[in-house]
């Protein structure tokens, strides 16, 4: 079994629980009750392996990103950043959310190029109100070594699906990620390090 832990970025709003709800159900639910960080898990077979996907999805209205960020950056194996492509201030907060990463992990000299991240401009289906080019989300993905994709959670399966797997994929054919698995296969550490991280809420959908 392959443990795989991503955490959901982006600032109040984005979509990402709609993104998340999304691939674990296929549906599009409208809203979500969020008060609290929750990590969610699932599992799933790809390229015909399991996988133990756990989710890190932090409740924006805390208004603490900056400390919400610095352990998911030492505990994730890869990030999808979200924006809302009609909300120019969504897209600004991804930004902001991407140097914070880049900086934490330059702090752990773990440097930023080695983890997979997505930048996911979401809510496509509100091309008519678009505040944010593709072309800028493009950009801002390219000049920090990212994956991009625009995806309409309310609207779209497929992508939205096709973007984890991809992510799934980035992952576990990182060689940081096969190391840190040796490291940590049969330890209780990480198992205790979400506890302390998340609490004990945890989430099945
Ligand atoms: N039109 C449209 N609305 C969407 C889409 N995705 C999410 N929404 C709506 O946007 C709102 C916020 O969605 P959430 O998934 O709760 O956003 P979030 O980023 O998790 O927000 P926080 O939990 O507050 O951080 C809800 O009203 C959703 O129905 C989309 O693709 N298109």
């Amino acid at each position: 079994m392959n443990d795989i832990k991503v955490a959901l970025m982006g600032s109040e709003g984005a979509g990402k629980t709609a993104v998340l709800v999304r691939f674990f159900t296929k549906r599009f639910i409208g809203e979500y009750a969020s008060n609290a960080n929750s990590l969610y898990h699932k599992r799933l077979s790809v390229d015909g392996r399991q996988i133990n996907l756990e989710v890190f999805d932090p409740c924006s209205q805390s208004g603490s990103s900056r400390c919400i960020l610095d352990e998911p950056v030492a505990w994730a194996d890869g990030f999808v950043v979200v924006y809302n492509i009609s909300d120019r201030m969504s897209f600004l907060y991804a930004k902001s959310i991407l140097r914070q990463i880049k900086e934490a992990r330059e702090e752990s000299c773990k440097g930023l190029a080695d983890i997979p991240i997505f930048v996911v401009g979401n809510k496509q289906d509100l091309c008519h109100a678009r505040q944010v080019r593709e072309e800028e989300g493009r950009s801002l993905a390219l000049e920090n070594h990212c994956h991009f994709q625009e995806v309409s959670a309310a609207e779209d399966y497929l992508e939205i699906s096709n973007l984890f797997t991809k992510l799934i994929r980035h992952v576990m054919g990182n060689p940081k990620y096969r190391a840190d698995r040796r490291r940590y296969s049969g330890s209780k550490s990480m198992a205790k390090l979400i506890n302390n991280v998340f609490g004990k809420r945890r989430k099945s959908v």
